[in-house]
């Protein structure tokens, strides 16, 4: 397994002297390699000063010429001081000590290019193989070169970087030692080495290569989870390194199962394809993620990575601007909203929500415009008075409709047939034999009649403007629904919804549910915005800046990136890679919505089917083809969980042989010795039970416990969590989604399962959230065994 591989399966070669002296020696040498890392860092920031300066002082001659230089100098300097003037926090984290290189030739960064090493790199002798140390490299969040080009730390996306991640001790290429440096500020605090190619007597400068700890992956697994996600830049995995640097040409599709690192995966994929084609990738990048805590949880990973203006991170249920969900719909409802014949119900509506009575007056409906459709034209034409009835406009209307173009770009159409109309009912062609006259006539006749008082206010009664809110709250009335919905849904169904919709409010502003959102970016779609002025995009500066590569850090990519997200999530409807976290979750109508974002865009799509919370795989599997179109896919898939302790993993896997059975669990990577404890909800008091152990897990781990109950139980779970801080939370099956905790509480296995058609994978995913603690309190409706393990849990 190529992820094992990489580090945990990696022999260390014991050190020389196995003591802290070695370790001591390697810190002060890494520490003198940080120093002049930061010396150079200095250096450029004085460049860029005296450029500044320089600048400045050119201003002073005053000829315009020489303004528009100074300007753009102040402008370069500018942006070079900001990039250097930031912290340069914990930036330098890895390095490769390499054989000499077959072919001996440097790439851009100054490293040399070869992967394998070179024939006579290794000597055989009677005491073994041995071998020198021919190249040594520094990783790091950026990419620094000495004065006289030297690389002194190596972007960790570049190409040169690569073997840091990428060999194992199977297949070590010219990587004789890899090391993780932790560093903290400009000081180094310690380093754990993994030896790749073991069975060699390497020399580095003369001397032995010593070899430091245990591994790097190792420490990085068991530290306490806290509220956000962190980076794994120092301990990414090859088979995951495969994934991130993937050429980004049509689509990726990345499975794997709970904790096999798929959403770090996918964020540091962002970071990477950035890093390759900024240009390309200006465009933006798109991340869908299932729910607000986990965009809340992973958002602070591309910062640390130097990445974030042009990547948005939006939760399903924000994708459309000015349209924020705040609640779930029951499961029932869900399921239909969510399903991908609603686009047909939604299409029906977005038409006959033009016939709409208006509001206003007693008995009107929800989403009803104030003052009723008018029912008759009546205009003044040639001294005379032209009318057309309510049979006429409806045949009108009709006709307007026809074909598929969206219902408020239709106005100019429906406008001209009137026209046409009224001038047929004037009689005023029969007066014109020469065409020449009566073209002249009618174009006298359409501006008149269009410039009437009486005209304009008739067609803005007859042909609104429709938004795609007040459409989906005059879906809440259940006879006109049913309507609309005819051979598509059913009368339960309709009913379902109709009253789902009531919440809108008669306004249709009232809170939405997640599965609303799709419905109303479908609306947007069928409904169309009328035609009006493009805002002219402002200039992005960063954009125009070529050559300043080599040194980029935090303050080059995070400065004014606040000001650029901002601006990318506004303006965005199309962009030019589109990320799916959990897209096993995505319903057919969200994969509707999620399409019309990336119809352009190359694709990274992350998900686990066995984690599935949508009942109807194929119908969603369907949408998911033909949003991503016919474009050739790659499939990657990760075997290896870094979440869960074996002990965990283990217990999962006995619900996921029920919910999908024949699907292989992947493989924890580490095990803590504590099996997962059972706790009976004492005589029925579920939350006595349930905060007795979130207590005791909180003695027992340093980071995060979470509580996972049932959707509705959400509210009631709060109150019995009252008090015990900040460390512990409670939270539905749904949005436990993607998340981790140290320890997890797991409330009535049975009426998570029983929650939805697709409950026994909720539970699955509930189970699989704990780094280091797991506890399953049972309900009523669990049936536990003398040990206390409910029925859905037993082997
Ligand atoms: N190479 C790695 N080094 C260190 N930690 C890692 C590595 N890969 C994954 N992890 C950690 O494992 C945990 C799980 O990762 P992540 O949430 O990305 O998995 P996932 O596949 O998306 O899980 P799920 O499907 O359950 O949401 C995270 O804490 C992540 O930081």
């Amino acid at each position: 397994m190529a992820a094992q591989n990489a580090t945990h399966d990696s022999r260390t070669a014991p050190s020389p002297d196995g003591g802290d002296g070695i370790r001591d020696r390697e810190i002060r040498t890494e520490q003198a390699h940080l120093d002049r890392v930061y010396r150079r860092l200095e250096e450029k920031i004085h460049e860029a000063e005296f450029l500044m300066d320089d600048a400045a002082k050119r201003g002073q001659v005053g000829t315009p010429g020489a303004l528009a230089e100074r300007d753009a100098q102040v402008f370069r300097a500018g942006v070079h001081l900001n990039r250097l003037n930031s912290e340069f926090e914990d930036f330098l984290f890895g390095r490769i000590d390499l054989l000499l290189g077959k072919d001996g030739e440097r790439g851009p960064d100054g490293a040399y290019t070869s992967v394998e090493p070179a024939d006579d790199a290794i000597r055989s002798g009677e005491d073994g193989d041995r071998a020198e140390i021919a190249e040594t490299l520094h990783i790091g969040r950026i990419g620094v070169l000495d004065a006289d080009y030297t690389p002194l730390v190596i972007d960790w996306r570049a190409p040169a970087a690569a073997p840091f991640y990428r060999s194992t001790p199977v297949a070590p290429g010219r990587v004789v030692r890899r090391r993780v440096i932790r560093s903290k500020g400009r000081r180094v605090l310690g380093v754990e080495d993994d030896l790749l190619r073991p069975e060699l007597s390497a020399t580095l400068d003369g001397g032995a290569l010593p070899v430091v700890g245990d591994g790097a992956l190792m420490a990085a697994l068991g530290q306490a989870r806290g509220h956000t996600m962190r980076d794994i830049v120092a301990s990414i995995q090859a088979e995951q390194d495969l994934v991130i640097r993937a050429p980004a040409a049509s689509v990726t599709e990345v499975e794997g199962g709970p904790g096999t690192g798929k959403t770090a995966v996918a964020l540091h994929r962002a970071a990477y394809l950035l890093y390759q084609d900024r240009r390309r990738y200006a465009g933006g990048i798109l991340v869908v993620s299932p729910t607000p805590l986990l965009v809340a949880y992973t958002e602070g990973v591309l910062p640390s990575l130097g990445e974030e203006g042009q990547v948005a991170i939006r939760a399903v249920g924000s994708l459309v601007d000015g349209a924020e969900a705040t609640t779930y719909d029951d499961p029932a409802v869900a399921r239909i909203k969510g399903s991908s014949r609603m686009h047909k119900v939604l299409r029906k509506a977005a038409r006959g929500a033009l016939e709409l009575p208006r509001g206003g007056r007693p008995g009107a409906g929800p989403g009803e415009r104030p003052g009723g459709p008018p029912e008759r034209l009546r205009v003044v034409a040639f001294g005379a008075r032209v009318e057309l009835e309510a049979d006429e406009l409806c045949r009108i209307r009709h006709h307007a409709l026809g074909g598929t173009a969206p219902v408020n770009l239709l106005r100019p159409r429906a406008r001209r047939l009137l026209l046409d109309a009224l001038w047929a009912r004037s009689g005023a062609q029969r007066r014109y034999t020469d065409p020449e006259l009566a073209a002249e006539a009618r174009e006298g006749f359409d501006e008149d009649i269009s410039s009437e008082d009486a005209f304009q206010e008739f067609l803005e009664g007859w042909w609104p403007e429709l938004s795609p809110r007040s459409v989906l709250a005059a879906m809440a009335d259940e006879k006109r629904l049913g309507r609309w919905s005819r051979r598509v849904l059913n009368p339960r169904e309709t009913r379902l919804v109709a009253r789902s919709l009531t919440r809108l409010g008669g306004d249709g502003q009232g809170p939405l549910s997640v599965h609303d959102v799709a419905l109303l970016d479908e609306l947007q779609t069928v409904l169309g915005a009328p035609a009006r002025p493009a805002a002219p995009r402002e200039a992005d500066p960063l954009d125009q800046l070529t050559g300043l590569e080599e040194l980029t850090t935090h303050a080059d990519r995070t400065g004014r990136r606040r000001g650029r997200a901002d601006r990318l999530e506004r303006e965005r409807a199309d962009y030019a890679h589109v990320i799916v976290d959990e897209a096993q979750d995505l319903t057919p109508m969200q994969w509707r919505m999620v399409g019309r974002r990336g119809r352009h865009a190359t694709w990274t799509v992350v998900g686990d089917p066995a984690q599935s919370s949508w009942s109807d795989p194929d119908e969603a599997g369907a949408a998911r083809d033909e949003a991503l179109g016919t474009r050739p896919r790659r499939r990657f898939t990760l075997t290896v969980n870094y979440r869960n302790p074996a002990e965990i993993a283990e217990l999962a896997a006995r619900v996921l042989a029920l919910a999908m059975p024949g699907t292989p669990s992947p493989e924890a990577v580490r095990s803590t010795g504590v099996a997962p404890r059972f706790a009976p909800g004492e005589n029925g008091d579920l939350g006595t039970a349930v905060r007795a152990e979130a207590v005791r897990l909180l003695g027992e781990v340093d980071g995060t416990v979470g509580v996972v109950v049932a959707m509705n139980r959400r509210k009631q779970a709060r109150g019995w969590l009252d008090g015990l801080g900040g460390r512990v939370m409670a939270l539905g099956s749904l949005e436990a989604k993607g998340l981790e905790y140290d320890a997890t509480v797991v409330v009535s296995p049975a009426e998570i399962a029983d929650e939805s058609p697709a409950g026994l994978r909720v539970l699955y995913v509930a189970l699989t959230r704990a780094t280091q603690r797991l506890t399953v309190v049972s309900g009523e409706r669990d049936e536990p065994d003398a040990h206390g393990i409910p029925d859905l849990l037993r082997d």
